[in-house]
């Protein structure tokens, strides 16, 4: 069933939280904004001149209330360039509406910004996938959205983006190329993957029937966000550059007897910090670069 839109913030009413926000930074304007996944607030860390500040402390935003995920946006800046950082993202199955766990990437391109990152950690459908390999994500499925329950419906808001919004080059190309080349440079090949990501409901892991189904449908990875903010991202043309961490093995056979749990998830991300701070860095300091900018890397 379709999800409710009534008490949707307004354009204006989101103007007021970036009002509220770029007061609170001394007016720095972020180019990139980066939403991290569960157990991967340490893609914080490293921030220069970091200010962070409590999602309690800001006019509209929601609560952060799943382990792994601290709740506050972090400003600073990374590799040289102007960032945003949100230490914990909002899921539906917390109980938000779809257009609220998603406002934030509104607020993002209200205070500047001209990029995002999306991680998350997700499970390997892909039976070739093993935990700590990192997938970036080509394309998408987002199940929720194909039965009517999309961040974007309800009255257009004109003053972020179109009515029907088109999902060529979601995923954008030329970060996709650059972070072929990151791999590369960081020696990541044997765990790095490109693949697509299916967005379920949660809060439960999948059933063996349904994994079967994901991967018959060719879906690579599965995780319980990710999509909803690429969607609102893209609506207000934010350039949308995202990757999973595959945190636990996609099971699809009735006899095996593992179980996925969120302990194991944040483990997995745990262990892969250090890359994935790497990854993240050498990204925004491509990102910095590709418009004129104070970055002194140009
Ligand atoms: O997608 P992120 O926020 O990384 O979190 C993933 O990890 C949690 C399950 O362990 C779910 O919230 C799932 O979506
Ligand atoms: N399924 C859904 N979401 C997840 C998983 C999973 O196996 N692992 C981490 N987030």
């Amino acid at each position: 069933m379709a999800d409710s839109i009534e008490g949707r913030y307004s354009y204006y009413q989101l103007k007021e939280t970036a009002d509220y926000l770029k007061e609170n930074i001394n007016c720095m304007v972020p180019k990139v904004a980066i939403i991290c996944g569960s157990g991967l607030g340490p893609l914080a860390e490293g921030i220069e001149n970091p200010i962070e500040i409590t999602y309690d402390r800001i006019p509209c935003f929601p609560k952060s209330t799943v382990i792994g995920h601290s709740g506050s946006l972090v400003f600073g800046c990374l590799s040289g360039v102007p960032v945003v950082v949100m230490k914990g993202r909002f899921h539906f199955y917390e109980g938000y509406p779809v257009w609220k766990v998603t406002m934030p990437c509104r607020i993002f391109k209200l205070l500047g910004c001209s990029f995002l990152i999306v991680t998350n950690a997700a499970g390997g459908v892909n039976q070739r996938f093993k935990v700590g390999d990192i997938m970036m994500i080509k394309d998408h499925v987002f199940l929720l959205g194909l039965s009517g329950n999309n961040p974007l419906r309800g009255p257009n808001e004109d003053m972020f983006g179109r009515r029907v919004p088109s999902m060529t080059n979601c995923y954008d190309m030329d970060l996709r190329k650059h972070a072929r080349k990151v791999v590369k440079q960081l020696g990541l090949e044997k765990k790095f993957h490109e693949g697509v990501y299916a967005s379920v409901g949660g809060p439960n892991y999948e059933s063996v029937a349904e994994m079967r189904m994901l991967s018959t449908v060719g879906i690579d990875a599965v995780g319980m966000s990710t999509v909803p903010e690429v969607l609102v991202a893209r609506h207000c043309d934010l350039a949308v550059f995202a990757f999973s961490l595959i945190t636990n093995e996609g099971i699809l056979d009735y006899n095996s007897t593992k179980k996925p749990g969120h302990l194991e998830v944040l483990k997995a991300a745990k262990a892969m910090e250090g890359p994935l701070q790497d990854f993240v860095k050498e990204m925004v300091k491509f990102m910095g670069c590709k418009k004129p900018c104070n970055c002194g890397c140009c």
